[in-house]
This record gives structure tokens, C-alpha cells and sequence, in this order.
């Protein structure tokens, strides 16, 4: 299946976490986040999200396991084990998908965090990135200390047509929510 990256990020420094939450709250962006990852145009077909340890108990119990999509999380202490039908435990990425072969995956989607972001954002085990790019009008005020080691000289940002392609829908743009303002974006590997 095609793997991609999902985050959303504060531009200039790619800023995407503050002890161990969002330093945001963007509602919009939840949907779209919700939509993009369980949208499948596969008959039976469901999505996969892969997520580090920290940010599946980050996630607040009332919304997990993200329903409609298998949830595989990862950690270096679990052994390869499928818990229910919607949650796979695993010591690696590479295991993990091991576990849904054989399940009718479509699409599987990393979404975080920080240190699962920066170990395959380099690897050729992902195709695309799925950036939020979020600005705010003082982004030095934003308290962050995770951050998406983003290497865009290797990567090309397409245009908003190929993200539609992608998703199945159209995307808003331009979106503000307070002090912030965003825009969805899909980057391919050069
Ligand atoms: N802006 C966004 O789009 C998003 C932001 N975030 C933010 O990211 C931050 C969390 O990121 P971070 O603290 O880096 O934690 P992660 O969510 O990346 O989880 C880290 C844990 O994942 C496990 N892990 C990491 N690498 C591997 C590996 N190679 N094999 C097996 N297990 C592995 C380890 O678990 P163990 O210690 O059990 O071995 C590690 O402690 C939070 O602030 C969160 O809000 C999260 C998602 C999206
Ligand atoms: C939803 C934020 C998001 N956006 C983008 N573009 N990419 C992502 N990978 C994510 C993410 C994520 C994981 C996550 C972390 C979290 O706290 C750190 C909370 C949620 C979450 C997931 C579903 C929710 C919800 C919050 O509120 C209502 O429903 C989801």
C-alpha cells in the first residue's frame, strides 16, 4: 500500500508538538485529518494509521482507537500482536505491516509523532507527505519543543489538483482559525 506521512506543522521551523499535545487546537483541521485518513475508494477497503507510543496516549481516551481505521502503534517494548480488529501493537513499522497483510488495507498514513516523523521522513518507505502548512502572525510565541526535521530540497510540493486527486475531494484553502491561518498540502519525492 502507499504510505504516507500525515502532520500538520507551524511554519518557518516546522513546529509540531509542545509537551506532549498539539500546541493548537484547530477544528477544521481535525476533520480534515479525520476525513483524509479513513476516506477509502477501496470496496471494503479500510485505512491504516501507524503512530508512536507517546502519541496514541496522547490522544484522548474518548477518541481512541481513531475509529474506522486499523491503529497500529509502536513501541520498542510490545511484542508483534494484533490486540482486537482495530488495534495492532508492534516493534517496528516494518512489522506492523507485517500484521495487516491479508486485512483489505488501502491506504496506511503515519501520523506521528515527532520521533516516528524523523525516522522515515528520510526513508524510502514513505511516497508522500500530506503537510498542513500553518502560518501564525507571531509564530516565535508559539511554545514548541517537537519539530518535523523537513528536508524540502528532497521533496516537491504538487499542486492543489494532485492533493484533490489524492484525497477524493475537493480542499478548502486559506482556512483561519484565531491566530492562525493553513493550507493542505501534498509533497511527492523528487
Ligand atoms: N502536529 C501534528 O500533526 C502531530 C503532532 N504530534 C505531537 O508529537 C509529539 C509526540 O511525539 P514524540 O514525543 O516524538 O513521540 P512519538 O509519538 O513519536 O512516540 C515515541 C515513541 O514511539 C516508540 N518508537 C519510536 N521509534 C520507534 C521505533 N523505531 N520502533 C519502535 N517503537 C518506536 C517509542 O515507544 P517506547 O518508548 O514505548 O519504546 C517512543 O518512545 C506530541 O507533542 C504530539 O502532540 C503527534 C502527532 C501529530
Ligand atoms: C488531528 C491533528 C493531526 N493533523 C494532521 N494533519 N496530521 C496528524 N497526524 C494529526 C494528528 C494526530 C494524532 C492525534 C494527536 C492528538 O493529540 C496529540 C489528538 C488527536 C485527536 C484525534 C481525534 C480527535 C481529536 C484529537 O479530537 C477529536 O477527535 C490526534
Amino acid at each position: 500500500p502507499t504510505i504516507s506521512i500525515v502532520v500538520a506543522a507551524l511554519k518557518p521551523k516546522y513546529g509540531i508538538g509542545y509537551q506532549g499535545k498539539m500546541p493548537w487546537r484547530l477544528r477544521k483541521e481535525i476533520q480534515y485529518f479525520k476525513n483524509v485518513t479513513s476516506k477509502t475508494t477501496k470496496s471494503n477497503g479500510i485505512n491504516a494509521v501507524i503512530m508512536g507510543r507517546k502519541t496514541w496516549e496522547s490522544i484522548p481516551k474518548k477518541f481512541r482507537p481513531l475509529p474506522d481505521r486499523i491503529n497500529i502503534v509502536l513501541s520498542r517494548s510490545f511484542n508483534n500482536e494484533t490486540i482486537d480488529d482495530s488495534v495492532i501493537h508492534a516493534d517496528s513499522i516494518e512489522n506492523g505491516l507485517k500484521l495487516i497483510k491479508g486485512k483489505n488495507v488501502d491506504k496506511v498514513f503515519i501520523i506521528g509523532g515527532g520521533e516516528i516523523y524523523n525516522s522515515v521522513i528520510g526513508s524510502e518507505l514513505v511516497d508522500n507527505l500530506l503537510i498542513t502548512e500553518i502560518e501564525h502572525t507571531d509564530p516565535e510565541t508559539v511554545p514548541m519543543d517537537t519539530f518535523l526535521k523537513f528536508p524540502e530540497d528532497k521533496w516537491v510540493k504538487q499542486p492543489k489538483s494532485e492533493l484533490e486527486k489524492f484525497i477524493g475531494e475537493p480542499v478548502d484553502e486559506n482556512i483561519t482559525e484565531g491566530d492562525y491561518a493553513y493550507n493542505y498540502t501534498l509533497w511527492t519525492r523528487k
